[in-house]
């Protein structure tokens, strides 16, 4: 009997990737590096193997294969893929080939992500199994209009979206009672952002037209005066490829550090201080914010690799907050539990997991036809 769903969660330079028989996850795993050395393809937690992949189509491949080879494969009645850019859609829908083709075009509005996913759309085409589109900028489809605004000419018909809504569904989902009305969720990953969220639904988030805005992220800028768009395409004649290589790539954390875009390698270096703390110190800037939208605040949620792993950070983070009546408990911080906080604010811990809210999307399917 097929009864297992396979979710494919593909990024620049990963490709994670899960197969669930109802919610009892069987397999998972992830391949790192693509087209740099040192490719890897590792599972559960335990088996790692160094793959030759030149670029992320040959990675699908290779996965694809690996895939059909495994004892639990001929169970898989379907695939959901995460995806990135959703435009107007509210849900999750069925992959067919007019929406792979309206993803095509929205290519141009997020090449860090879109042109990857659609690469691996095509390659799991060839299974011949029925392929979900699990959209992260749905959660945000009811934001208010004015959460939407991008203030330049109307003509241009560009709007706010938002993304990491896979996340965000899944952390609501797990905090169920736990949530109060006023909430802010801060995924903190290699992409980071916060969502707030009254009464259980988006209001507001700091990501918009594309995943390049908001906090400052590993290799991202976040926001940015436009103004250096203009000076640095004349100073040093950059084209814009080179510009949102530079925006997307060179900047963040690296950008400051010039060392790294890793939290964990950071916090080993002197030269990584200014960056964690201006990680930091945006992230409260926007916290504060995001109350004020809210009207107060009574829960504060922090997920993803930074998220879920740095107390470092997170009580960094939470440094003059106390106004919103938000105090850690340092044992409980520094030991990553679910509930780190002691004042009228709770803070939790959640690991996230896109995976499974994918897999949750695909099985609200039939797939009689
Ligand atoms: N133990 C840790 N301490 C600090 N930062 C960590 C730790 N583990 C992971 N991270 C951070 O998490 C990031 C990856 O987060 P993750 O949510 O897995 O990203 P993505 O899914 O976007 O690839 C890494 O770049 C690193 O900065
Ligand atoms: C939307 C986004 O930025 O995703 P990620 O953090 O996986 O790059
Ligand atoms: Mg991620």
């Amino acid at each position: 009997m097929k009864d297992c769903i396979l979710t494919i969660n593909g990024g620049s330079s990963s490709i994670k990737f899960a197969l669930y028989k109802s919610q009892e996850r069987l397999l998972h795993g992830e391949i790192e590096r693509i087209g740099i050395a040192g490719t890897t393809l590792s599972w559960n937690k335990t088996e790692r193997i160094n793959i030759a992949a030149k670029d992320l189509t040959a990675a699908a491949e290779y996965l694809r294969t690996w895939l059909e080879k495994q004892d639990d494969f001929p169970a898989v009645k379907a695939i959901g893929h995460r995806v990135v850019y959703g435009l107007q859609h509210t849900k999750a829908e069925r992959i067919t080939p007019q929406l792979l083709g309206e993803l095509k075009k929205s290519s141009l509005l997020d090449p860090e992500h879109m042109p990857g996913e659609i690469k691996l759309i095509e390659v799991f085409m060839k299974l011949n199994l029925p392929q979900i589109a699990c959209f992260d900028t749905s959660f945000h489809a009811g934001m208010p209009a004015i959460a939407k605004l991008l203030p330049i000419p109307k003509k241009y018909n560009l709007q706010r979206y938002g993304f990491h809504g896979l996340s965000y569904a899944y952390l609501m989902q797990e905090l169920d009672k736990d949530a109060g009305d006023k909430t802010i969720l801060a995924h903190l990953g290699n992409g980071a952002s916060l969502a707030a969220i009254k009464e259980g639904k988006s209001v507001d988030t700091t990501m918009g037209f594309t995943p390049t805005s908001g906090l400052p992220m590993s290799t991202r800028t976040g926001d940015l005066d436009p103004g250096v768009a203009w000076y640095l395409m004349n100073k040093e004649e950059l084209t814009p490829k080179q510009f949102n290589h530079l925006i997307n790539h060179e900047s963040g954390l690296l950008g400051i550090s010039g060392i790294s875009p890793d939290m964990r390698e950071l916090s080993k270096h002197t030269e990584g201080k200014e960056a964690i703390a201006f990680f930091c110190y945006q992230t409260r800037k926007w916290i504060g914010a995001y109350a004020a939208v809210l009207g107060g605040l009574d829960t504060l949620v922090f997920a993803g690799g930074i998220g879920e792993n740095a107390a470092a950070v997170r009580e960094m983070i939470c440094e003059n907050l106390e106004f919103l009546g938000i105090k850690l408990d340092k044992d409980k911080n520094e030991n990553n539990e679910r509930l780190i906080s002691t004042g009228k604010t709770n803070v939790y811990v959640i690991h996230t997991n896109e995976e499974l809210m994918i897999a949750k999307m695909v099985s609200d399917f039939s797939f009689e036809d």
